[in-house]
């Protein structure tokens, strides 16, 4: 599909639930020094064509302005003409699109994350054991275990998508870069919220009980 084929109605209800999502992750003190991006699908998918509305690179994003956002297709390209340069990191979305066919993914660097991942990057993955939150994954099991991937961080963004492909576990809507930030994905903005306050409990939850432990 095309992006002209894409109804307008489409494309301004995209824009419309990121400005929300954005401004609510916001009040939570979730984007710190202009980090973050947010993005949501648009139109059919298919794995060689879609587009996506994404958050604009390098903005203070408890702010909320014209120019915050703007549509890439399957390969980061801005799918209209602008001047408006797309987040840093747009190849890791469109990547996790091509994967999982998903609707709406959100990145967000919190303390509790970073810490999270460093401590078990040994492992490549931070374990959890148990917790109740594992539901809002759609994982109903008794005394659920889930392991959340842990990749490498690498200034030169293209670099971190081979490890991306590699480790995505569709089971598990997120995927934790080092010392830098959660993916966290999922059907719509909805969902991708769910998913992402999910995997910000569960971070806090691990650390905190670890460091209990010793
Ligand atoms: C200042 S944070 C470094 C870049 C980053 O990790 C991020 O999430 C924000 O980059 P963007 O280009 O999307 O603004
Ligand atoms: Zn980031």
């Amino acid at each position: 599909m095309s992006f002209a084929q894409i109804p307008l109605e489409a494309k301004q209800q995209a824009l419309a639930e990121l400005s929300e999502v954005k401004r609510l992750f916001a009040g939570r003190g979730w984007f710190p020094g202009t980090s973050g991006n947010l993005s949501i699908r648009v139109g059919d998918f298919a794995p060689d064509e879609f587009h996506f509305a994404i958050t604009a690179s390098g903005k203070d994003k408890s702010l909320s302005t014209p120019e915050d956002f703007l549509f890439v297709d399957q390969a980061g390209k801005p799918s209209e003409p602008t001047k408006l340069k797309p987040s840093a990191e747009t190849l890791i979305h469109c990547e996790i699109y091509k994967q999982t066919g998903c609707g709406a993914i959100f990145h967000v660097h919190t303390v509790f994350n970073n810490l999270a991942s460093e401590l078990f990057w040994e492992r490549k993955s931070i374990p959890v054991d148990g917790v109740e939150l594992i539901k809002a994954f759609n994982i109903w099991d008794e005394e659920a275990h889930i392991d959340i991937p842990v990749v490498s961080n690498f200034a030169h963004i293209p670099s971190i998508v081979p490890e991306v492909t590699e480790r995505l576990n569709k089971r598990i809507p997120g995927i934790m870069l080092r010392k830098h930030g959660i993916y966290a994905w999922g059907a719509n903005a909805f969902e991708a919220k769910r998913h992402l306050e999910a995997f910000e409990f569960l971070f806090e939850y691990v650390y905190r009980r670890e460091l209990l432990k010793r």
